[in-house]
Formats: C-alpha cells, sequence, structure tokens
C-alpha cells in the first residue's frame, strides 16, 4: 500500500547556469509529495490499526529533518560564490547551501536521502519511502523515486 503526505513551504534560489530569468535570485511556494510503502497495520486497537503510517507523523519527521530547515531559507549551489558570500555577509541570514544547482530535480534527489535516512531511523523496514515529487510551480516539478535515483550516482 502507498500512502502519500503533502507539505508545502517557501524559499528563495536561484539557477546561477540559466540561460534566462532563473538566473536571477527569486521564490518559490514550494510542494513536497512524500510517498511511503508498507503493510497495513492490522493489530486490534492500537492507534494507527488501518494505517500504514498516521499522516501526521509523517509530517512531524518531514518537518524536523527537512521542511523548517528549508522553509524561508535561501537554497544556494555552493559553487555559486558571489551569492553565497552575500548570504553569508546578512547576519543570522537562514541559507542552506547545497552541492549541486538548486533545480527542482535537485532538490528532489536531496529531499529524497534526507527523508530516506529519517523515515529508515524511525521505522526501519516496516516502512519505505518510494517517491519524493517536488513541485517548483504547480506546473513544474521532478520525481525523485527510489528506483530511478538507486541507479544514478547522485549523493
Ligand atoms: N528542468 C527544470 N527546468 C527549470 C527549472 C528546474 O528546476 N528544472 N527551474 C526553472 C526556474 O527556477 C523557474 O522558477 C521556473 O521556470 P518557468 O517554467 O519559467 O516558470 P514560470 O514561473 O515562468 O512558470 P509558468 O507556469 O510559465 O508561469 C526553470 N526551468
Ligand atoms: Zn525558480
Amino acid at each position: 500500500m502507498l500512502i502519500t503526505r503533502r507539505l508545502e513551504f517557501d524559499a528563495g534560489h536561484r539557477i546561477s547556469t540559466h540561460n534566462s530569468q532563473c538566473r536571477h535570485l527569486h521564490g518559490h511556494r514550494y510542494v513536497i509529495e512524500i510517498t511511503l510503502s508498507g503493510n497495513i497495520i492490522s493489530d486490534e486497537g492500537v492507534a494507527e490499526q488501518g494505517m500504514v503510517m498516521d499522516f501526521s507523523e509523517i509530517k512531524r519527521i518531514a518537518k524536523e529533518v527537512l521542511v523548517d530547515k528549508w522553509d524561508h531559507a535561501f537554497l544556494v549551489y555552493a559553487r555559486d560564490t558571489l551569492v553565497v558570500e552575500f548570504l553569508q555577509s546578512l547576519k543570522d541570514h537562514k541559507t542552506v547551501i547545497i552541492d549541486t544547482q538548486p533545480t527542482a530535480e535537485n532538490l528532489a534527489i536531496k529531499a529524497f536521502h534526507i527523508l530516506d535516512l529519517a523515515f529508515q531511523d524511525a521505522y526501519g523496514n516496516r516502512l519505505a519511502l518510494e517517491q519524493v515529487r517536488l513541485y517548483e510551480t504547480p506546473n513544474c516539478w521532478a520525481d525523485a523515486r527510489r528506483e530511478i535515483i538507486n541507479h544514478t550516482n547522485n549523493p
């Protein structure tokens, strides 16, 4: 059985190598959809009876390890040195430095790895993170799926 929890956050970014408007500093209302697989809990009388995992628990873990860290942050490529240095010059600015361009594709992969570790730590083999879908705009999104990213060298 597959279940999906959707969360939203705001963040700034730019694609420093882009040949059009995305090289400018700008922001998005990102939407992340986290899909997990597992068996439905059938134990009589337990709080999660009938569920793969409580949706509120997915939200709690995702906020703690990812969403609260990226929300209202500027997501910047480590090699975009002009912007990295500018952000570091701002006192207490919420900046997240990423080792790849902060495209929807790379952010979805990054989010997958962060969430995969967190769900493994909390639930071992009982649940598996199957997919992270990251919407950059309502019309543009990227899917990081376990079977796809296991075959790439992305960190
Ligand atoms: N494959 C990708 N292409 C683009 C990405 C990306 O992450 N992956 N990102 C951008 C920009 O960040 C941009 O913010 C979004 O691009 P764009 O399609 O131009 O967005 P619009 O706001 O113009 O969307 P509309 O739906 O047309 O209003 C660019 N490309
Ligand atoms: Zn953008």
